[in-house]
C-alpha cells in the first residue's frame, strides 16, 4: 500500500484521501498574498509535531524573518533547531552578513543549482528530513525559464531518491492561468493551487488539487481561511460528499 504523508492542514488530507503520497514533489502554486508560504511552514510544523524532521529552503526571505513569522502562528522551531530535527538553508543572504557565518546551511550563489543540490543534500542527511519546502523555486529559474524543468528534475532526482516528501512554492501572477511554466506543471507529481477572488467586494481564499500522482483526491475547489494558527481548509463546504 502507498505510504502517505499527512500534511496536518486541517481539511487538507480529506481533500487529498489521507495525505500525500510519500516522496511526491508537490508545487503550491498560487497569486501573491494566496497562503502558500503559511501552508508550506503549516506542513513542516505539523511534521516536526508528528516526530518528522523538515528542511526550508529559503530563497525569498532572511531566515530570521522566516522563524519570525512562524512564530506568530505559535510555531516555534527553535528547540527543534537545536535538537538537530529542522534546519532553514539559507538561499537567501548569499552567505553575506553576520547571521550567514554562524549558519550551518548556506547556498551562495542561486544560480548554481550543483552548490544548492550538494547543501541540500547535506542538510537532508545530517536531520533526517522527511519533508522539505523549497520557497520558491521560481527564484530559482525566473532569469532563465529554459532551465526550469532541469531545475526541478535534478531536485526531483534527490530529494525523491532521500525518501523526502516536498513542497515546491511556485509564485505566478494575478491573472495567471498557468501554475509555473508547462516544464515545471509536467515535471512536478502534483499540484495544489491557492486563489484569491474578490467576490461582492471582498477577498475570498480557495484552494484546488488540480493533480496528484498516486492517489484519487477530491475534484472540487474549497474554500479556507488563515486564522491565528494557521490554514483551516473547509472541505465540506465545496460540495465533496454530499
Ligand atoms: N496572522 C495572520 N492571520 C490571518 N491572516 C494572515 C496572518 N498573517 C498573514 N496573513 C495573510 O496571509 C497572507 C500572506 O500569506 P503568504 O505569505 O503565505 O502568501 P504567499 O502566497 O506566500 O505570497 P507571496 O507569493 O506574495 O510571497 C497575507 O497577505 C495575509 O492576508
Amino acid at each position: 500500500m502507498i505510504k502517505r504523508v499527512k500534511t496536518g492542514i486541517p481539511g487538507m488530507d480529506e481533500i487529498l484521501h489521507g495525505g500525500i503520497p510519500e516522496r511526491n514533489i508537490v508545487l503550491i502554486s498560487g497569486g501573491p498574498g494566496t497562503g502558500k508560504t503559511i501552508f508550506s511552514q503549516q506542513f513542516i510544523w505539523n511534521g516536526l509535531q508528528m516526530g518528522e524532521p523538515g528542511i526550508y529552503v529559503a530563497l525569498e526571505e532572511h531566515p530570521v524573518q522566516v522563524k519570525k513569522n512562524m512564530e506568530v502562528f505559535g510555531w516555534n522551531v527553535d528547540p527543534f533547531e537545536k535538537e538537530g530535527k529542522f534546519a532553514i538553508v539559507d538561499a537567501f543572504t548569499g552567505g553575506i552578513g553576520e547571521y550567514a557565518e554562524k549558519e550551518k546551511y548556506v547556498v551562495r550563489d542561486i544560480d548554481d543549482v550543483r552548490e544548492l543540490a550538494e547543501v541540500l543534500k547535506r542538510a537532508v542527511r545530517e536531520t533526517q528530513a522527511k519533508r522539505v519546502v523549497i520557497d520558491s523555486v521560481t527564484t530559482l529559474y525566473i532569469t532563465k525559464p529554459a532551465m526550469a524543468r532541469s531545475i526541478i528534475f535534478q531536485l526531483k532526482r534527490i530529494l525523491s531518491g532521500l525518501g523526502c516528501t516536498s513542497l515546491f512554492v511556485s509564485q505566478v501572477s494575478v491573472t495567471e492561468k498557468g501554475f509555473g511554466g508547462p516544464g515545471v506543471e509536467h515535471g512536478v507529481d502534483g499540484i495544489i493551487r491557492l486563489d484569491l477572488d474578490e467576490i461582492d467586494g471582498e477577498l475570498k481564499r480557495s484552494l484546488i488539487v488540480w493533480k496528484m500522482r498516486g492517489t484519487s483526491h477530491s475534484m472540487r475547489r474549497h474554500p479556507f481561511e488563515i486564522t491565528d494558527k494557521g490554514i483551516v481548509i473547509y472541505p465540506s463546504e465545496g460540495g465533496e460528499g454530499r
